[in-house]
């Protein structure tokens, strides 16, 4: 029996990390992958760039050259973009959260009408062979007042418009994996993954 080949996730949140394994794990008439999810928390630098795919890969080509090449590895970005404030705070949104915290975020935009945002997931895809695959995802939604429990980031001020007037925080992690950016992200790679050994 031949092992597994290991495909490595970088990244140092540890809620990202949960949600992406059980997005690519196999559902139930689908069989086992030919591959294993590892995961290295490797702090990488992060371009400070409104292009959100040109900073999943300016990640991406860190995190090879930081393992070397030939291991398949992917990383992904996550940014917040407030309609109202023309796609910013974006990639920002990190700083934003740890600096001022998620009251003050949700009173930048107490002055407008229009709350709307988007949560978007940007990934980038090292396929050991040279090869760089990208893949994006997209949840539109609402900025409200934080409901719901504040462990993951933005989650309790986010209200997904395909939801049931939940906060992501207030939504049980399989329905949030369904309709987010990073499920919807992640079924991308997940299909391109499973869909060719030549993928890995
Ligand atoms: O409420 C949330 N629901 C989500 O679904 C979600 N996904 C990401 N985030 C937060 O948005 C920033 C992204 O920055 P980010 O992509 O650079 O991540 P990170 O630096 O934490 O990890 P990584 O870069 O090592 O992978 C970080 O503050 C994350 O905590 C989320 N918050
Ligand atoms: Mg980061």
């Amino acid at each position: 029996m031949t092992s597994a080949r290991e495909i490595i996730f970088v990244t140092g949140n540890a809620n990202k990390l949960k949600e992406v394994k059980m997005i690519l794990a196999p559902s139930e008439n689908e069989p086992s992958p030919s591959f294993t999810i590892v995961n290295e928390a490797l702090d990488l630098e992060e371009l400070q760039d409104i292009d959100l795919e040109a900073i999943a890969l300016a990640k991406c080509k860190q995190a090879v050259q930081i393992l070397g090449p030939g291991r398949p590895v992917f990383v992904e970005d996550t940014a917040l973009r407030f309609d109202e404030f023309n796609g910013l705070p974006g990639a920002y949104i990190k700083w934003f959260v740890k600096s001022m915290g998620l009251a003050k975020i949700v009173q930048m935009l107490q002055p407008f009408e229009n709350k709307g945002a988007e949560a978007v997931t940007t990934i980038v895809y090292a396929d050991g062979k040279g090869q760089y695959h990208t893949f994006q995802g997209i949840t539109r939604g609402t900025i409200v007042d934080s409901r719901g429990p504040t462990t993951f980031g933005w989650d309790s001020i986010f209200q997904p418009i395909e939801g049931k007037g939940q906060t992501y925080a207030e939504m049980e992690k399989k329905d949030k994996n369904l309709i987010s950016q990073r499920g919807r992200a992640f079924a991308q790679l997940k299909d391109f993954l499973y869909n060719s050994s030549d993928n890995q």
